[in-house]
């Protein structure tokens, strides 16, 4: 063979293995439902959806044809060089920890020698969280360091807010203008709406009193959310804002918020309940939006859901109940705790008619001071833990409402307790646990 055919045979066989390398490609891309790839990818892990709200709209000022929206659960860090920018906005939960649903993405990354190198990537991080926490956005900034580890290119410093800081969301803005020219909307929509009733759900009760207030848009339009749903409220003269758990369903023609009187450590009332509960005339109006907290939703399907609040935990938990009984879905189980059922059982007359109709089938209370003894429910739950296997082998759903640091806390451990670490990680892995605590 002459030289000159060798190397004609060899230039050949390049042309053709490039063929085929770029035929593969284009077919895997293909494949993904790539055809139509964006540079950009907006990626939020947020809990209670302010970080999804601030990446929709980030990901809107940059155009369906520029930038991808995804949750965190839908992209593993090997994946980010599908894009050649990243926007990462992301929440803190626990004490530091990741969302739910950055928990796979985020274990993806403490394994830094598997993931790619990221010196051809763009990425920037908007980090939300709440100062006064210890670990103040604790994930973002361990994401932030994870990034900068792996050589990412950060477009611009990472922009961490303090519980909403209108500031640092400008800040996002005007580096999203400069750096891509596209201009998020960072304003507030809250809506005036108008106090139809309120009653005090407690009297006589030990604790802080306890009233229900209901609301109707005060401009035109009918108001629309989903049980499990978030409202925030702001206060007059009052910077920060408010969030109470929605409380009803659109279909019960208001919006209800159940707030709890306030007094601080000085025993001065509290300015945000105090003018909800006590300044606030009928008639009147306030300032609220509405925030699709969609990890806390019934599910479309008829699975079994287990109930599991204290105190004004129950306003969450009452709309979810009310939108099962919408659904026509009855296979449900209430585990409710407060002081004293003389006082303090909200919603316990509708409550029992539930039970007593076999809408809720099972209705465990505990009533801490009734007798001698505390008694809560996570007490409640080990005593129940066989049943509780059984709801959950059968696909339940567990969501607990109310306070964090004790009640979500101790149910917590019961629940691991009673299901043992694998089926605890079973029941994460399938999102059957859904919190909203506070
Ligand atoms: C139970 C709970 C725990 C939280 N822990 C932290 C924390 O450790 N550090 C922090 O900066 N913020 C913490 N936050 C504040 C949230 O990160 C903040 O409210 C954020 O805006 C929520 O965003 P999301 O709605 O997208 O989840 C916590 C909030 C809650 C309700």
């Amino acid at each position: 063979m002459t030289i000159q055919l060798a190397a004609a045979i060899t230039l050949l066989c390049a042309w053709l293995a490039l063929v085929w390398r770029t035929l593969r490609k284009v077919r895997a891309a293909r494949a993904r439902g790539a055809g139509d790839k964006t540079d950009i990818a907006v990626i939020y892990a947020s809990q209670t959806g302010t970080a999804k709200d601030m990446a929709q709209r980030s990901a809107e000022a940059l155009g369906p044809r520029r930038a991808t929206l995804l949750a965190m659960d839908r992209i593993g860090p090997g994946q980010l060089l599908d894009y050649k920018a990243a926007l990462f906005i992301v929440s803190t939960y626990g004490e530091g920890d990741p969302p739910d649903m950055a928990q796979a993405f985020h274990a993806g990354t403490l394994d830094a020698a598997s993931a790619a190198r990221l010196e051809s990537l763009d990425v920037a991080l908007l980090a939300l969280g709440d100062s006064s926490y210890r670990h103040y956005c604790g994930f973002g900034r361990s994401l932030g360091q994870w990034l900068e580890r792996q050589g990412a290119n950060f477009l611009f410093a990472p922009v961490l807010v303090d519980r909403g800081a209108p500031e640092a969301l400008l800040a996002w803005q005007r580096h999203m203008d400069k750096h891509f020219q596209a201009r998020v909307d960072t304003a507030e929509h809250y809506a005036d709406w108008r106090l139809l009733r309120r009653r005090h759900m407690n009297p006589g009760s030990a604790g802080g009193a306890c009233h229900e207030l209901a609301l109707e848009p005060a401009g035109p339009g009918p108001a629309s959310w989903s049980a499990g749903d978030i409202a925030e409220v702001r206060i007059p003269g009052d910077g920060r804002r408010r969030e109470y758990s929605i409380a009803s369903t659109p279909g019960e023609g208001a919006l209800h918020l159940l707030v709890r009187q306030h007094t601080d450590a000085g025993g001065r009332p509290g300015a945000g309940s105090h003018w909800l509960t006590r300044e606030l005339r009928t008639g009147g109006t306030l300032r609220l939006r509405i925030r699709e907290n969609a990890l806390f939703h019934v599910p479309a399907q008829p699975c079994p859901a287990i109930f599991i609040g204290n105190g004004t935990g129950i306003a969450g938990l009452r709309s979810l109940l009310q939108a099962r009984m919408e659904q026509g879905h009855y296979e449900n189980w209430l585990v409710f705790g407060e002081r004293q059922q003389a006082h303090d059982f909200h919603y316990g007359d509708l409550l029992r008619d539930w039970h007593a109709r076999r809408r809720i089938q099972r209705l465990d209370l505990a009533f801490s001071r009734d007798q001698a003894q505390k008694h809560y429910v996570h007490h409640l739950l080990r005593n129940a833990a066989a049943e509780l296997r059984a709801w959950i082998a059968r696909g339940a759903i567990v969501y607990v409402c109310g306070s964090k640091d004790t009640m979500a806390r101790d149910v917590d451990h019961a629940i691991r307790d009673i299901l043992g670490a694998e089926g605890y990680a079973a029941l994460l892995e399938r999102g059957g646990y859904k919190r909203d605590v506070y």
